[in-house]
């Protein structure tokens, strides 16, 4: 975690970019959160449309073809939902009711663990914040390693084991997931397992818990802008039956990622992008936000170690050399945290 805040050091954030609007006491979007108009009924309706007649697979982990048909969703999309992936569902329901416990504490506790400038850890905006004019309607929570204790101890100084222990148990099976996860992208892209060799306890991880509150005008604003995630791959819950997640696709456009029930959603990051020497996109997505009620979602980012070279791995058929020049993650994150959606083209090889 110190070595991840080291990568960020060089670019702190302001302060007013970081704590959130009290959206418990707004009634109506203020000009600093109001984007151009996103959709309008007509859109609506498209995306329904569109979301039935192409919608990202899921995927069962105990298919025979999972391989397969992972390979085939991450060239097509860059992002699937998977099943079968070994997380309890009581420990999804925990998860809720512990970040709806923290989101839903008063506005004055939870600046007690604000993020500072150059850190990752703790609540407030997301980090891309300083690259849009307008703010999102989102608060979040970045917790790595065991972060969680220190603020959860300020939070609830007499009842801080119940979050703690939940947070523990998430990162816990996320990894092993994670791992699984990992043996499976590099299968199915023909990567022999001993060119990409970490220790686990290197991996460079995080979670971050988004709360999107619900909107007056979800028109009219953002809720997570557009990116791409910056490690080799997220793990995404969506809670509570609410939508939200969009994904960019060449054609269609935004198409809505609906939760379906007990899956997860994972989506290729830059990392594996580069790995994968540009076979697999880094999924474009996006957050929006609803007018009924509060969403949650919780991401695993999932990287290897800071110091791990990262190169394009080439030896496949039709292959026509390196699409990425090598380098380490620490550098990638920071160039990443300068330059955002240029990054990847910052680090591509020229023709
Ligand atoms: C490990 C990380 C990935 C992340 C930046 C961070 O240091 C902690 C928060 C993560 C998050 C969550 C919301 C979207 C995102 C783009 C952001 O602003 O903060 C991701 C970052 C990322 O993938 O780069
Ligand atoms: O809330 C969502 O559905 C998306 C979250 C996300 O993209 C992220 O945390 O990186
Ligand atoms: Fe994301």
């Amino acid at each position: 975690m110190g070595i991840l805040s080291e990568a960020y050091r060089d670019d702190p954030v302001k302060q007013d970019l970081i704590v959130p609007l009290d959206f418990s006491t707004i009634k109506e979007v203020p000009e600093s959160h109001a984007w151009p108009k996103l959709y309008d009924d007509e859109d609506k309706a498209l995306d329904q449309l569109k979301a039935c007649i192409s919608s990202i697979p899921v995927i069962d982990l105990e298919d025979p073809n999972a391989l397969d048909n992972i390979y085939d969703a991450c060239v097509t999309w860059g992002m699937f939902q998977v099943i079968n992936h070994g997380i309890p569902l009581d420990l999804l329901d925990q998860m809720e009711l512990e970040a709806n416990k923290l989101f839903n504490l008063p506005f004055e506790q939870k600046k007690k663990v604000v993020r500072s400038p150059e850190e990752a850890i703790g609540y407030g905006y997301p980090r891309i914040t300083p690259f849009f004019s307008k703010l999102m309607w989102n608060e979040g929570f970045t917790i790595m390693g065991n972060s969680y204790v220190q603020h959860a101890i300020k939070l609830w100084p007499n009842h801080f084991q119940g979050f703690c222990g939940v947070m523990e148990e998430y990162q816990t099976r996320m990894k092993d997931l994670g791992n699984k996860l990992m043996g499976l992208f590099l299968k199915s892209l023909n990567i022999p397992e001993s060119t990409i060799k970490w220790e686990d306890r290197d991996l460079c991880t995080a979670l971050h818990l988004n709360s999107y509150p619900a909107c007056p005008d979800p028109t009219q604003t953002m809720g997570l802008a557009p990116h791409t995630d910056t490690f080799l791959f997220t793990i995404l819950h969506q809670s509570g039956n609410a939508s939200g997640l969009q994904v960019l696709k060449d054609g269609p456009g935004w198409v809505s990622v609906d939760p379906y029930p007990g899956a997860l959603v994972v989506n290729v990051g830059d990392l594996l992008h580069i790995i994968s020497n540009a076979r697999f996109p880094s999924a474009v997505h996006r957050a929006v936000v609803n007018n009924e009620k509060q969403r949650l979602s919780f991401a695993y980012f999932y990287g290897p170690p800071l110091d791990f070279q990262v190169s394009p791995f080439t030896d496949y058929p039709g292959c026509e050399g390196p699409c990425f020049t090598s380098l380490k993650v620490k550098e990638y994150v920071s160039i990443k945290s300068k330059y955002l959606d240029l990054a990847l083209s910052l680090v591509k090889k020229s023709d």
